[in-house]
């Protein structure tokens, strides 16, 4: 579970402030897909940023966990913030920051070898994890690739494996069907939506396309700042 409440988030605008995000109360559930979408500009990205504990915010709070395991991450130091987004929190970003260098086995490899909570664990038990990520989006067989050798789709799914190699309990999404034409774009939001089910992440998921709505279980529409009403044409599906 994602819980951000009564965020606000300000930036120096010469001798202002501008107010990014404006009081905002969101909650994501574990297992479903939970998209922010609203006009350019509205704080849609700094909202996820928030969520990523990459931006601490002015005020407000972000709870991640479940129960007696919640903690508050807009309270904890940069360092405490880092250790737990390795280990708690994927991030799948617009670009897919691929390094070029490294086949797509390797991109995973090393955020599994980066996490936290996998310093203990065996390497028989990263590889296994790392090729199990691999057969879930589909790429075992391009898996020995490096970036220029994929397309675009296949870059996205890489960028989720990798986003989920470490079990993040939480999943954060921008704008990933941008770069992808529709019938891709359906399929990476198909993928989004069953990993988040299968393995219970709670997904928040930016996006500027409602094309693909049906795959979201909430939306919430960011205008200047602030949530506006929920879509109530959207059904809160049941898992
Ligand atoms: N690092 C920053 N410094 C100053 N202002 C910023 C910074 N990041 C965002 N902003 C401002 O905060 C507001 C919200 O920006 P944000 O990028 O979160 O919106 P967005 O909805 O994600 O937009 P887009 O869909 O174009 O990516 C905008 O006015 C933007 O100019």
């Amino acid at each position: 579970m994602i819980e951000l409440q009564n965020i606000t988030l300000t930036f120096p605008d010469g001798d202002n402030r501008i107010t990014a995000v404006d009081h905002i109360t969101l909650r994501g559930g574990n297992g479903t897909v939970t998209g922010i979408t609203g006009p350019s500009g509205s704080g849609k990205s700094s909202i996820l940023a928030v969520a990523a504990t990459l931006i601490r915010p002015d005020s407000g709070g972000v709870l991640i966990g479940n129960d007696s395991d919640t903690i508050d991450a807009a309270q904890l130091s940069k360092s405490d913030a880092t250790a737990l987004r390795r280990e708690r929190i994927g991030i799948v970003f617009q670009q897919s920051n691929l390094l070029p260098a490294l086949t797509a086995r390797e991109q995973l490899q090393v955020m599994a070898r980066l996490g936290g909570g996998t310093k203990r664990t065996r390497k028989a038990k990263i590889d296994a994890r790392v090729e199990e990520l691999l057969d879930a989006v589909g790429l075992t067989e391009h898996a020995g690739k490096r970036p220029h050798q994929l397309s675009g789709g296949q870059r996205q799914r890489i960028a989720i494996a990798r986003g989920l190699v470490h079990e993040p309990e939480v999943l954060l999404v921008d704008e990933p069907t941008s770069a992808l034409d529709q019938e891709r774009g359906a399929e990476i939001m198909q993928l989004i939506a069953r990993l988040t089910r299968e393995r219970g992440t709670a997904t928040l998921l930016v996006t500027h396309d409602l094309v693909h709505r049906d795959v979201l279980d909430d939306l919430v529409t960011v205008i200047d700042g602030r949530i506006t009403a929920p879509d109530a044409a959207v059904p809160a599906h049941t898992h």
